[in-house]
């Protein structure tokens, strides 16, 4: 890569190569890092660059990381590759989502099985015919984590985008009339939630031939509130990211039977 520094720590991530584990754990948000390092066991602070905050420790003695994307397609895919130089071959992303079906609650868990494209990222690796699609194992995997841990989920295809206020204040963009009408589309179409990464990431995942996953909080549903229904709001990622860790354990004990 002509950007890898001499010491061969990744251009952006600053990670080396004995440093990464093959189960990558994704947060967005850099602070989540930490939060996620805390259920490893032996985790050290590897790299702390730009938005990427990375730690690696271990589950069931296998090494497992940790590493923040940010905000947004162009920084997870730069994550995914570079995470993928340093020998990382499956991924669970947790972040937070925002619903759109009435029966989701804030609190709620939903994990991916697939992401409309509605992002920039994913449209500089594939043509948009290319659907951006979970890897199996990681979905079952995270399903797995929730049945056991009893929270309240709900498994389906997200809607990835690059405006956050896009998708909370659709009307006031200059381009509300395909804000609003791809919204109603994305609903009628069954989405389940909105987010901000995941299409780039199972793109970008799929272009190199990784597995990758996602699970989220939701945090709120617009839909209930424009409804006037209850919309409880949710902010702790605990639950989230615990599904994660459970899900990355139970991978790693699955390859030891195959
Ligand atoms: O909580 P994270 O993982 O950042 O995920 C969601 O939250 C951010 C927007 O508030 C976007 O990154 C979106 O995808
Ligand atoms: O509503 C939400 C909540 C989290 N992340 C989003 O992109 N949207």
């Amino acid at each position: 890569m002509i950007y890898q520094e001499e010491s061969g720590r990744e251009y952006h991530i600053k990670t080396g190569k004995n440093e990464i584990g093959k189960y990558v754990i994704l947060p967005g948000d850099p602070k989540r890092s930490a939060k996620i390092a805390a259920y490893l066991d032996d985790a050290k602070l590897v790299a702390d660059n730009r938005e990427f905050v990375t730690y690696t420790g271990y589950l069931e003695g296998e090494k497992v990381s940790v590493t923040s994307t940010g905000i947004g397609g162009p920084s997870a895919a730069i994550a995914l590759e570079e995470l993928v130089h340093c020998g990382a071959d499956t991924f669970i992303r947790v972040g937070t989502c925002g619903a759109m079906q009435l029966d989701i609650m804030g609190g709620d868990i939903v994990v991916a099985t697939g992401a409309v494209r509605m992002e920039g990222t994913s449209k500089e690796y594939a043509p948009i015919e290319y659907p951006a699609v979970a890897s199996y194992p990681v979905i079952q995997a995270l399903t797995k984590a929730c049945e056991t841990t009893g929270v309240r989920y709900h498994t389906g295809i997200v809607q990835s985008k690059d405006s956050f206020y896009g998708q909370h204040e659709p009307g006031t963009k200059p381009v509300s009339y395909e804000l609003e009408a791809k919204w109603e589309a994305w609903k009628r179409m069954g989405c389940l939630a909105s987010e901000m990464e995941s299409a780039a990431l199972f793109i970008v995942g799929a272009y190199l031939g990784v597995k990758v996953g996602a699970c989220y909080l939701v945090v709120g549903n617009q839909e209930r509130k424009a409804a006037g229904l209850e919309n409880p709001l949710a902010y702790d990622t605990d639950m989230a990211v615990k599904t994660a860790v459970e899900a990355a354990r139970q991978m790693i004990l699955d390859a030891r039977k195959e």
